[in-house]
């Protein structure tokens, strides 16, 4: 078994009187810097003027532009969007580093694919939440946390992965469990969870089965309460009690079509599929794409969104959770790419 770390094996002495400088306030900046704060740890955040930067200082944050926000820090925590991170540490991170800090990111993906070279008199460390930002902050709030991974790149100060760890316990994620990995491991499994498991994978999945039943006559509204909607019910299952409680729950009619079919639909062919994308991943060709459509502005991203955001399952989601006033997740312009805080 891997060592786990909890709360008992963090020390936040490693914060203590240290600047901690939140480099955007998205899906994980804003979670990161409102848990690091509940922990009493001294944040500020680094923006460009905008709506995070409005939002932010709502929030009660003092906040500055990123260079000055490097500049006050002896940790930096960059939470921008992959795509954007090379070139703002280029422009306003890195001339404001000085030896000792910490460069810190909740994702390998730019330190292993080579897009930032951080100077060699640094620490540079990853702790990287294994959920949604929004979640690392209820679970926060809630008194529970998401599990982290944290990895060390750089240790120049011999303190590196205590000062992760401290970090880790800040915002929540020692109460779940904290696992130690690399960038290369982090990077790689991550990608590969949210392309063919989290996301991709799912969100293939379900539409498959939503335009099976609507393909057949049966109802959009049915199929949407079917594949999509109970999806959260089953999946708070497998939560708290992995697969086996989920089938517990389930009936036992269920559990049968769950052993018969279910590797019927997810079958050889899809696992050989799986790694090739793994493989993709691996080699960097994934990387590589992805850097390219952000150079050429993203046309491939964009009409893809859009066709999404345009599929049945949308339209008639849209409309029965207009009528769900606990479901409570806001309405976003998810079109055009937008702050996600
Ligand atoms: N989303 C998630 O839950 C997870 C993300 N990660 C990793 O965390 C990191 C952050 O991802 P995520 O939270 O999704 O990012 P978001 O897309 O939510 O970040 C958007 C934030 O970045 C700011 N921003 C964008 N461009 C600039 C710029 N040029 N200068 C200053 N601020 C800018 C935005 O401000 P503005 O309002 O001005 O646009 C906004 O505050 C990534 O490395 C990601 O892989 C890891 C685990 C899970
Ligand atoms: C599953 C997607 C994710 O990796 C995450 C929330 O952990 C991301 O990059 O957003
Ligand atoms: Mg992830
Ligand atoms: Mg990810």
């Amino acid at each position: 078994m891997a060592k786990v770390y909890y709360n008992g094996d963090a020390n936040e002495q490693y914060l203590q009187s240290k600047t901690v400088a939140i480099i955007g306030y998205g899906s994980q900046g804003h979670a990161h810097a409102q848990n690091l704060r509940d922990s009493g740890v001294n944040v500020i955040v680094g923006l460009r003027p905008g709506k995070s930067w409005e939002q932010a200082e709502k929030d009660g944050f003092q906040v500055c532009t990123v260079r000055e926000a490097a500049r006050e820090a002896d940790i930096v925590m960059i939470l921008l969007p992959d795509e954007k991170q090379p070139t703002v540490y280029k422009e306003e991170i890195e001339p404001e580093l000085q030896p000792g800090n910490a460069l810190v990111f909740a994702h390998g993906f730019n330190i292993h694919f080579n897009q930032i070279v951080p100077p060699a008199d640094v620490d540079v460390f990853l702790v990287a939440p294994k959920g949604p930002g929004h979640l690392v902050r209820r679970t926060y709030t809630e008194g529970a946390g998401v599990p982290a991974l944290i990895a060390v790149y750089q240790d120049v100060t011999g303190t590196a992965k205590e000062t992760a760890l401290a970090y880790a316990k800040a915002i929540g994620s020692a109460r779940a469990g904290v696992l130690e990995t690399t960038f290369k491991e982090e990077t790689e499994t991550d990608l590969f969870g949210e392309q063919a498991v989290l996301c991709g994978g799912l969100t293939s999945l379900v539409k498959a089965g939503f335009e099976t039943l609507v393909e057949a006559g049966y109802q959009p509204e049915v199929a949407y309460f079917e594949c999509l909607h109970e999806l959260k019910l089953i999946v708070d299952l497998l939560y708290e009690g992995g697969l086996s409680w989920m089938r517990y729950s389930i009936s036992d009619t269920a559990q049968w079509g769950d052993f018969i079919s279910g590797p019927r639909v997810i079958n050889d062919s899809v696992k050989a599929e799986m790694k090739k994308v793994l493989e993709d991943i691996q080699t960097g060709k994934f990387a590589k794409g992805w850097i390219l459509e952000n150079q050429a502005n993203r046309p491939e991203f964009n009409a893809i969104n859009r066709r999404e955001n345009e599929h049945l399952i949308e339209v008639v989601g849209r409309e029965l959770r207009s009528m769900m006033p606990f479901v409570k997740a806001k309405q976003k312009d998810v079109v055009v790419s937008s702050a996600k805080n």
